[in-house]
Formats: C-alpha cells, sequence, structure tokens
C-alpha cells in the first residue's frame, strides 16, 4: 500500500534494508520503489539515511530506555524509535513537533500500545544531545561502525582510521561531471550560478552546494551534465587510449564510467561488459541521456572466454567490484550489510579478474584498477601482488604531491579534499 507520509513511507523503507531477521536489501535499490517527490521525499530520505548512517549510536541509547528487548514482530516500531532519535538529534526540525508525530506514527503503524513509549522515549531524548546521550559508549558505538570494519581500518590506516570513520557519519558532497564535448567547466559554473565552485582533482569536476534536483540542472536532460563523484571521476580521467582505440569497461554497471570514456574519447570502440543483466538496462538507460553508442556484452570479467570475441584492448577499466567501504558516507547501509567474511571473497574474484583480462590487453596498453574501498587487501597489496605475478606490468599510477603513500597506486580517503575515499592503478604492459 502506497502513502504520502514521509515518516511512514520511512519505516516501511528502513523495514526492508534493516530487517529484524535476515539480511536487507539495498537502501539504493529500495528507495527506488518509493518516489516520493518534493519536501516529503526529502524528509522521508534524510530519515532514510540519517538513520542508516547514526544505526549504532542510536540502537544503544535506545537498548538503554528499553525496560525489555522489543519482540522481533515490533521491528517497525523499533525503527519509528530510532527515526524519531534521528530527526530529534540531527535535524533542525522542532523537538516538540517530532515528539507529537511518532505517536501518531505508532498507531499508523497499528501498533497503538506503542505510542505512550514513542512519547516517554522522545520526550527524553529530546533533553539531550546524542554526544551525551553516548558519551560513555565506546568508539565502536559512538562513530557507528561495525567492530570489525573499525579494527580493519585501525589496521591499515593506524593514523586516520578515527578521521575517516568521522566523515563517514557526513552528508556527502554532491558532485557532477561536465560533458566536455556539450561545455567549458567554467561556462557549465556560471550556468549552475551560487554554489558551484571547480574540483581540484577532476578537471570535469563541479560540486553544487546545496544539492539540486537533477531535472533542475540546466542541460541535464541533454546530457550536458552527469552526477558523479569527483574520485569515481578519476579512473576515467587517467585512462590513456589512442583516440581510435579498444576500450574494455569491464565491470560497467549502472554505466557512470562508461559514459565519461564516451565523452573523453568519442571515437573510440567502447564495450561495456556486466555480469548481471537487470543492471545492464541500467546502463542502457544511463547512455541514452548522453546518446551514446557503446557495444554492451552480459558476461563475466573473469572468464573472458565466455565472450570476449579475440580482439585486444588498446586499455582497459576493471572498476572491480570491492567493499564499498570507500562510500560509506553516501551508502551507509553497506556498514550493516557488508560482513568480515565477504572481504576475502571479493578479494579473489580482483585478482581473479585481473589475471583473466590482462591477456586481453595489447603491449603499450594501459589498464586502470579501481575500487571504492579504503581497504588495503582490495587495492595497494592487491596491485602489488599482481605486479609480482605479472613482470610485465609497470605501475605508472599519476599520484598528486600530496597523495598518502602506498605500496603501488593512489589511495583516496574521504576526509581528505572531498572526494569519496577511492583507489585506483594505472598499469602499463610492457612493449
Ligand atoms: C563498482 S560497480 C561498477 C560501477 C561502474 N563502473 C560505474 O562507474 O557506474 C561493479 C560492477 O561489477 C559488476 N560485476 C560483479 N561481478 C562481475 C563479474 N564477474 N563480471 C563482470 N561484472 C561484474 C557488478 O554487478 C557491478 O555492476
Amino acid at each position: 500500500m502506497t502513502t504520502s507520509d514521509p515518516r511512514l513511507t520511512a519505516v516501511r523503507v528502513l523495514n526492508r534494508v534493516l530487517p529484524g531477521k535476515g539480511d536487507g536489501e539495498s537502501l539504493r535499490e529500495v528507495l527506488r520503489d518509493f518516489p516520493l517527490q518534493g519536501a516529503d521525499g526529502g524528509l522521508m530520505r534524510d530519515i532514510c539515511f540519517g538513520v542508516c548512517r547514526h544505526l549504532r549510536p542510536l540502537n544503544h541509547w535506545l537498548n538503554q530506555q528499553l525496560g525489555k528487548p522489543l519482540k522481533a514482530s515490533a521491528q517497525p516500531v523499533r525503527l519509528a524509535l530510532l527515526a524519531g532519535l534521528y530527526e530529534l538529534w540531527f535535524s533542525e526540525r522542532p523537538a516538540h513537533a517530532i515528539v507529537n508525530a511518532y505517536p501518531q506514527l505508532c498507531r499508523k503503524l497499528k501498533a497503538p500500545w506503542a505510542a505512550g513509549l514513542s512519547n516517554a522515549i522522545l520526550r527524553k531524548a529530546s533533553k539531550l544531545t546524542m554526544d551525551e546521550a553516548v558519551a560513555d559508549a565506546n568508539p565502536n558505538i559512538q562513530l557507528s561502525l561495525p567492530d570489525w570494519l573499525f579494527k580493519r581500518w585501525q589496521q591499515d590506516w593506524p593514523a586516520d582510521a578515527e578521521a575517516m570513520a568521522r566523515a563517514n557519519l557526513q552528508t556527502p558532497p554532491f558532485t557532477l561531471r561536465v560533458n566536455r564535448r556539450q561545455q567549458q567547466r567554467a561556462g557549465a559554473i556560471a550556468a549552475l550560478g551560487d554554489g558551484a565552485r571547480p574540483g581540484e582533482l577532476s578537471p570535469w569536476s563541479v560540486y553544487l552546494s546545496p544539492a539540486r534536483p537533477v531535472f533542475q540542472l540546466p542541460g541535464f536532460e541533454q546530457g550536458a551534465l552527469s552526477v558523479q563523484d569527483e574520485a569515481a571521476q578519476l579512473p576515467g580521467e587517467v585512462l590513456q587510449c589512442p583516440p581510435t582505440g579498444r576500450i574494455l569497461d569491464a565491470c560497467a554497471a549502472p554505466g557512470g564510467k562508461t559514459g565519461q570514456l564516451c565523452e573523453k574519447f568519442p571515437d573510440a570502440e567502447l564495450v561495456a561488459l556486466e555480469l548481471e543483466g537487470k543492471r545492464l538496462t541500467r546502463i542502457k538507460e544511463n547512455l541514452a541521456r548522453l546518446s551514446a553508442e557503446v557495444t554492451l556484452l552480459q558476461g563475466d570479467a573473469s572468464n573472458p572466454s565466455s565472450w570476449w570475441d579475440g580482439t585486444p584492448f588498446d586499455a582497459i577499466l576493471l572498476d572491480a567490484p570491492c567493499s564499498a567501504t570507500g562510500i560509506l558516507r553516501r551508502q551507509p547501509d553497506v556498514k550493516w550489510h557488508r560482513k568480515a567474511s565477504d572481504i576475502h571473497a571479493l578479494v579473489d574474484l580482483q585478482a581473479r579478474m585481473l589475471d583473466a583480462l590482462w591477456p586481453l590487453l595489447k603491449p603499450g596498453g594501459m589498464l586502470v584498477y579501481a575500487t571504492c574501498s579504503v581497504l588495503r587487501d582490495e587495492n595497494d597489496h592487491q596491485v602489488s601482488a599482481f605486479l609480482q605475478r605479472q613482470p610485465q606490468a609497470r605501475d605508472v599510477t599519476p599520484r598528486p604531491e600530496e597523495a598518502t603513500m602506498v605500496s603501488a597506486g593512489w589511495q583516496l580517503f574521504p576526509q581528505h579534499h572531498g572526494p569519496d575515499g577511492f583507489y585506483l592503478a594505472c598499469l602499463r604492459k610492457d612493449t
């Protein structure tokens, strides 16, 4: 049943993303089923992202208040209480309006028994800040991270782990890519007006604050602008290929980087590969706006014999499936869906993809390996091991002076400069 009540919708979304039992669905995917527009849509999405982002401290304080745990069947009530806490502690909406809204929401959830509970808990919370509420909790709780992940960050980046965790509690910037086929960046910034500024790392990036709905962006429908984080623009920017060369985008959906490659190499032959048929459709939808021509293939990048026609590539972009630990501020539900045991399987898949795709690259060609991860096993450790296995491969990654030194490639962090946490390495094949 659909509703236009933003708080009720938020609870319905969260109940699929954070169910009491079993695996949750992706927040991004579930939101597609609830296309609430305008201010109501904004409130609903703010609650969904906010609860996922701050889940651990919200849960911690709520559990302390509940005399006995809520039954599993009362998960929607729990989510409503978490939503109320999030609104009180993080939104600028008046506290009395928030406190009054949730007993009514409990009734709409067919849980009138929870109206008094909601009133009591939110009234108490309205007299605190979240920092006060969880002042004596351990750092993993305060920073809203699973124990295993914060431990890994501390092992990988002892000096940066806490700053990285804090950065992931922030709302991410809204970043655009200017279509160089249609306009210069300065012109796009002028057309966007107040709140638009250039990024420092990608020459076609523009930060826009506050964010705007895409249909309000000048030229969006005609493909003049695309939404893409600045770090995610870098693999396409550093990839080198002769103008009429053959390029493989090996893990292409939803097609953000495919579109960028079309803009950068309009005369090249571009092949976009994706494992999942449903996600291949997303690439088609996204490329239609850019009027881009690309050969789309469904197949497994780690098994080229099932889809490769035998013609080698001048350049390969491998934007590998990864833990997504660099983009938790954009996809905060990933913190709760990802498990420590997933990482080993991802590292193994990435290594198999690198080994399988390398023979498809012409001598002198370039393979760019990229992830939106901040875990070293997926990134510089992965590439260093590959360089050991492949004596014909050279690390030719450009690194700005201020880049963090790693054993291979270039690691970006969400707490630096504005872009997401990201990794890339440019690998040249000896002639
Ligand atoms: C990080 S995303 C790619 C994002 C994309 N490059 C962009 O910029 O929009 C990784 C993609 O790899 C796909 N994938 C996962 N395993 C794959 C495989 N074995 N072969 C090809 N694609 C795969 C996933 O379905 C996902 O769409």
